[in-house]
């Protein structure tokens, strides 16, 4: 019989520890069992295998009965022989059954987690932005992940602990069978095996929880800690110390536990072999005097007391079923709770192609947006850092107010207004990162929401100010915009981007890893190689938003150039932050408390003397790459557009 360790209770697992374990929501179960559905003729296996293996289990006591009794008593050595014989074999037979029990747990443990971990990865990926907004990243990857792992291997437990329950009832069956006053005296030793047992579970689900949330934690900080940014700012604030000082009060934390968690879990075992020891040394004092006033034959002696020593390891299971039965539906409901999150963009059943032969227009018809609140993206349990508590049902208010924007095909429309205003908002219901409260966003005539989402991303490019680029090479980088780039349209992207030269200059040219989030490149570099990855995506419209970072001015120069590139001949809408930009733009829309306030072209606002005017004194012309103020009317470093139409 195989003995395996509890998993110690409805743990929770990695980055996902829930401060409480409450109940379970009904209808868990249900759900859980319908995920084993698809295994029932494998589940039925497993049970024939098991009752096999417990009948061999109970087997071989009676054989070493008749070996004694038939055998060594009647010094009948041809039976010794075929009885050994006979029982060396069932051993092996008992390993392979054992092992094909172990196969089969594992297989359906194997195939429900990987059922449940598509099912989740492709939730995840069609959540809102607005939930990976609120989301701590590493309390999600823990959920779906480590709960997993756990989930999985408590799974198989779980089924182990059927061929448990099925080789106690036998093994008890024949101790009464065998001599009903052993069995007896047995059955009345079993509790007093288990409240030591029950007690020691206790303490060690305390402490496994107790280090599980120690891991988490720490896990938690050194993600934060760990990556470029969270390094850059311990040294920059002279942390170090203060840092290292945390790492070890944690690290002492998990060694303290750590310890307690081995001396505990090694107890449970020794608890189970004392009291096979304990029950042996009662069953031959008791029985032993039963053989002598003959009340029963040594052989059946023997075989009561090796059918004690096998009847601890599947109680010691037994008592982690509970246990185990509720760490899968912790970690499936837990699971379950994100699948139930609504996805709040979907594309329409019947959702359209959007097929542009040149640059469509872009259209915000009186639109009005305010972010969604906490309750109808992401789940507090996903929050758990949030100090203060997660905000309930409260109503954010309105960053758009009835905002009407037409952006002509082929044109550079500027946006620009003061910080807060809802520039970059605008820019996510272009790119349907989120849909409107009310009102309607066009592309070529066409409801974002009637668009389906290939064609959207086909179409619409977006740079962001920060370029976020994978741990990877330059090549997998930009083969991300186009995986079936030839190595030539992938310089000639370079070449536009104004990139190439730096890139070929690098020892490994294109297959230079860029380090994590791209931190092995300037901020300059960084850019050119976002564009660059938008030239290889070849949209037909584009939304950008410039990088207010001060660039060097031949880096500068070098993304201008790279810009005028990337938006020829396509309609782009640009958060402007240089003076370049807005001087090239056909239009300059100022966006002001979520609607907009101005618009016209560079003279005309200036001419005009409101807002823009202000904010081209306060920001534009004081920026690096003003030197062009109004009163110079003249191009700055940055060369200037041949024309404004037709970019
Ligand atoms: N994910 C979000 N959830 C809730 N509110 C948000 C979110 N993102 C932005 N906001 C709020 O929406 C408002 C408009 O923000 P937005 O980023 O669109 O302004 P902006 O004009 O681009 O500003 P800036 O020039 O400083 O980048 C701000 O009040 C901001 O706090």
């Amino acid at each position: 019989m195989v003995l395996m360790p509890s998993t110690g209770g409805a743990l929770r697992a990695g980055g996902g520890a829930d401060p409480e374990p409450s109940g379970i929501s009904p209808g868990t179960s249900r759900r859980v069992l319908a995920y084993l559905r698809p295994y029932t003729g494998k589940l039925a296996l497993f049970a024939f295998v098991a009752v096999l293996e417990a009948l061999i289990v109970v087997a071989t006591p009676l054989l070493l009965k008749r070996i004694v009794d038939e055998g060594i008593l009647k010094d009948d050595s041809g039976s010794i022989t075929t009885l050994a014989c006979l029982t060396a074999g069932l051993a092996v037979l008992d390993a392979l059954l054992q092992l094909a029990l172990a196969y089969i747990s594992g297989w359906i443990g194997q195939a429900v987690t990987y059922e449940l971990r598509v099912q989740a990865l492709g939730h995840v990926q069609r959540l809102p932005v607005a939930f990976f907004t609120r989301t701590q990243t590493g309390v999600l990857v823990g959920r779906l992940h480590m709960d997993l792992i756990m989930m999985q291997q408590a799974f198989s437990q779980l089924l182990m602990t059927v061929t448990s329950a099925v080789a106690v009832v036998m093994v008890v069956a024949e101790l009464f069978y065998l001599s009903w006053l052993l069995a007896a005296v047995t059955l009345v030793l079993i509790p007093l095996f288990l409240l030591p047992w029950i007690y020691v579970g206790r303490v060690m689900e305390r402490y496994t929880r107790q280090s599980m949330e120690a891991n988490a934690g720490l896990a938690g900080v050194l993600q934060e800690r760990f990556n470029v940014q969270g390094a850059m700012l311990s040294k920059l604030f002279g942390r170090p110390k203060q840092e290292m000082a945390e790492y070890e009060g944690r690290l002492e934390k998990l060694r303290r536990v750590g310890v307690s968690v081995v001396v505990y879990s090694r107890m449970a075992f020794i608890i189970m072999a004392l009291m096979a020891s304990l029950t042996t040394a009662l069953a031959y004092g008791v029985g032993g005097g039963l053989v002598l006033n003959g009340t029963f034959q040594l052989g059946t002696l023997i075989a009561l007391a090796t059918l004690l020593g096998r009847l601890f390891g599947p109680i010691t299971q037994l008592s982690g079923m509970q246990a185990n039965a509720l760490t899968v539906l912790v970690s499936c409901e837990r699971v379950f709770e994100i699948l139930d999150l609504k996805p709040l963009i979907e594309e329409r059943p019947d959702a359209v192609r959007l097929t542009v032969n040149t640059a469509p227009d872009i259209e915000l018809d009186d639109v009005s947006f305010r972010y969604p609140g906490a309750d109808e993206v992401s789940l507090a349990s996903l929050e758990q850092n949030v100090r203060g508590g997660r905000e309930r049902g409260e109503e954010a208010s309105e960053v758009l107010r009835h905002l009407s924007l037409r952006a002509p095909a082929g044109t550079l429309t500027a946006l620009v207004g003061p910080s807060g205003a809802g520039k970059t908002t605008l820019t996510h219901l272009v790119s349907r990162l989120y849909d409107p409260t009310s009102g309607t966003v066009r592309i070529g005539g066409h409801d974002l929401r009637d668009l389906s989402f290939d064609s959207l991303r086909e179409t619409v490019g977006v740079v962001s100010q920060d370029t976020y680029l994978f741990h990877d090479t330059i090549r997998e980088n930009l083969a991300y915009a186009r995986p079936a780039a030839t190595e030539d349209e992938l310089l000639a992207a370079c070449e536009g981007a104004q990139i190439r030269d730096l890139i070929e200059s690098l020892p490994k040219g294109l297959d230079t890893v860029v380090g994590d989030r791209g931190f092995r490149l300037s901020g300059g570099e960084k850019q050119r190689l976002a564009i660059a990855r938008l030239l290889l995506k070849a949209p037909s419209v584009v939304v950008l938003d410039e990088a207010t970072a001060h660039l060097d001015s031949e880096s500068e120069a070098a993304v201008q150039r790279a810009l005028k590139t990337a938006l020829r001949d396509r309609t782009s809408l640009v958060i402007a932050h240089r003076l370049s930009t807005i001087r090239e733009a056909d239009q300059i829309v100022v966006i002001d408390d979520g609607g907009v306030r101005e618009r016209g072209t560079h003279e005309e606002l200036l001419a005009g003397g409101g807002l823009y005017a202000e904010l081209y004194h306060t920001q534009f012309a004081k920026s690096g790459d003003g030197a062009a103020g109004p009163e110079r009317n003249g191009a700055g470093p940055v060369p200037q557009p041949a024309s404004g139409g037709g970019r």
